[in-house]
């Protein structure tokens, strides 16, 4: 990655190449720092939207917190520039692209597989709150892979984020916990809870509470209306895990460092970060 963060950045130092996640993470293009050769992932972001939406302060702030985020499953923002009506973002480039496209194809992962990608989740998050950053939009289409295929949590700009969680809000109710779609304040236990839906999907390549109408998804979540398929046959700790997680009071979900204990994680992944 591009070595002294005190350097300052401009559009020159870069190649720009292809447009990433077909502006599902705003304009991103792929990169390459010219002297280095190094590949990036570069955010453009206008700044009239910041200023419409009064966000300068808080992007400031946030870029802060970002560029000293540090974990093998946190998506590096290395550095910023902007030019007269632009921001842009040195993020790093996931070479493997959105998890969601993998469980599109394979349609369901294998529990091995599920339980590294819940591992490297959790511990993520663990690293996050330790931060004190919370509000990870945590859904499939939020997870990157790298080229060795290890998981990055890839969804920052919650002011953003927020906007687009209210897109989300009519795209899919299925990722927020009870507390989210009640609107209530929430904490980091919502993470929590996130986890117990991609549990769940990865092993039956759908969100336990899908529903035709949104009115149903949100009363099943509102229920915990949970139930497991009998195909595929997903192990009885697998369920035992998702079970402990989707609890609709907050603070009886199962917490990050009992699922970096619970015996499904344990028997289906070594140390793997
Ligand atoms: C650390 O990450 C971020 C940090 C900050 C922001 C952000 O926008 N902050 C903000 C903006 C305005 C107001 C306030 C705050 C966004 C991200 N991250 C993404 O946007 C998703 C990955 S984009 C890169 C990337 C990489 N690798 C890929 N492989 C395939 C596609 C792809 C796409």
């Amino acid at each position: 990655p591009p070595k002294n963060p005190k350097k300052q950045w401009s559009l020159n130092d870069f190649e720009i190449g292809k447009p990433l996640g077909k502006g599902k993470f705003g304009r991103v293009y792929l990169a390459r720092e010219v002297k280095s050769g190094f590949i990036v992932a570069l955010k453009v972001i206008f700044k009239e939207q910041i200023e419409k939406y009064r966000l300068h302060h808080q992007l400031k702030r946030e870029m802060e917190i970002q560029t000293s985020l540090r974990h093998p499953n946190v998506l590096r923002l290395y550095g910023w520039f902007h030019d007269e009506e632009r921001i842009y973002l040195i993020l790093e480039y996931a070479h493997r692209g959105e998890l969601y496209r993998e469980l599109r194809k394979t349609g369901r992962l294998s529990e091995k597989q599920a339980a590294i990608y819940i591992a490297s989740l959790t511990q993520a998050l663990a690293y996050c709150h330790e931060k004190h950053v919370i509000h990870r939009d945590i859904k499939p289409e939020n997870l990157l892979l790298d080229h060795e295929g290890r998981l990055k949590i890839a969804d920052f700009g919650w002011s953003v984020q927020s906007r687009s969680k209210r897109h989300t809000m009519c795209g899919t109710l299925d990722y927020l916990a009870p507390e989210m779609v009640e609107n209530k304040a929430h904490d980091y236990a919502v993470d929590n809870w996130t986890l117990g839906i991609l549990c769940y999907e990865f092993l039956y390549g759908v969100p336990p509470f899908e529903a035709e109408r949104q009115t149903d998804t949100f009363r099943r979540i509102m229920k915990v209306d949970l139930s497991f398929p009998s195909t595929p046959d997903v192990s009885a700790e697998a369920k035992n895990l998702i079970s402990q997680l989707l609890v609709k009071d907050s603070s009886k979900r199962l917490s990050l460092q009992k699922i970096t204990e619970h015996p499904w994680i344990i028997k289906n992944v070594t140390s793997h970060d």
